[in-house]
């Protein structure tokens, strides 16, 4: 099974365009829960552009699924936020201040004492661990010995390349989840994943165990509705 996690952020992006709290992000997560995701995502950033650190600690008090908090750990209040809400889920991001929105994973082989010390922070809380990886065998191996309980596989390239060269665009991925799998890592994926590509990434990416999608969803939400979109990409999920 692959659960499907709906990333917020784009919601916080709305509500924070006229300073008031039109659209009510609590009412949205607990509408998607409703209306089948198996997860909420956030990516608070330090600019807070659309998640605000005190929407983490709000969200985290009504949320009954899986709630997985994303970010760089070292920005000044992550870590802090994540011990202090204790998600289900802590998914880490290398992005870099100011960034428009991820466009790498981690070097795992560079960074990974520094991994290896923030995983096992986590763990220790209770929190699942996840490191967000390009789909290149190496950093999924070096991300093994970090200790984290799961890699995010980033997706955008797949997505990018997915019209014109499904089977290339896959490949890596392919590969990259095999191996996490053979490593004892369970696999998630995230970034521009939509309803046009979904389900060719499912039938390709083997075991996946959850995926993280906003961007595309709450577009799409804006034609079919909320409900029937998160119905649409659950369906395309099973
Ligand atoms: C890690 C990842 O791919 C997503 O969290 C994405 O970065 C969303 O962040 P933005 O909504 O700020 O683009
Ligand atoms: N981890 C990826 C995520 O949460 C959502 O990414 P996107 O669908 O907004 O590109």
């Amino acid at each position: 099974m692959t659960r499907l996690s709906v990333n917020i952020n784009k919601i916080a992006t709305l509500r924070n365009s006229r300073g008031g709290n039109n659209p009510d992000l609590i009412q949205v997560a607990l509408d998607c829960e409703r209306f089948g995701a198996e997860g909420i995502t956030v990516h608070p950033r330090p600019d807070e552009r659309h998640i605000r650190y005190q929407d983490v600690y709000d969200l985290k008090k009504v949320i009954a699924t899986e709630f997985n908090i994303e970010g760089n750990p070292l920005e000044d209040k992550f870590c802090e936020l994540v011990l202090a809400v204790k998600p289900a889920q802590v998914t880490l991001v290398p992005d870099a201040l100011g960034q428009i929105t991820s466009n790498h994973g981690w070097d795992t082989i560079i960074n990974k004492d520094l991994l290896i010390k923030l995983i096992d922070q986590f763990k220790s809380a209770g929190i699942r661990t996840s490191i967000f990886v390009d789909p290149v065998l190496e950093m999924i191996e070096a991300a093994a010995e970090t200790g984290t309980d799961r890699i995010e596989l980033y997706t955008e390239p797949f997505a990018t390349e997915f019209p014109t060269n499904p089977t290339t665009a896959v490949a890596p991925y392919r590969k990259a989840a095999f191996r996490a799998n053979q490593l004892g890592l369970e696999v998630n994926a995230g970034h521009d994943l939509s309803l046009e590509n979904l389900a060719f990434f499912k039938a390709n990416v083997n075991p996946l165990h959850e995926v993280s999608i906003g961007h595309a969803l709450i577009c799409d939400a804006l034609y079919y509705g909320l409900e029937n979109t998160i119905q649409l990409y659950k369906r395309q999920l099973s």
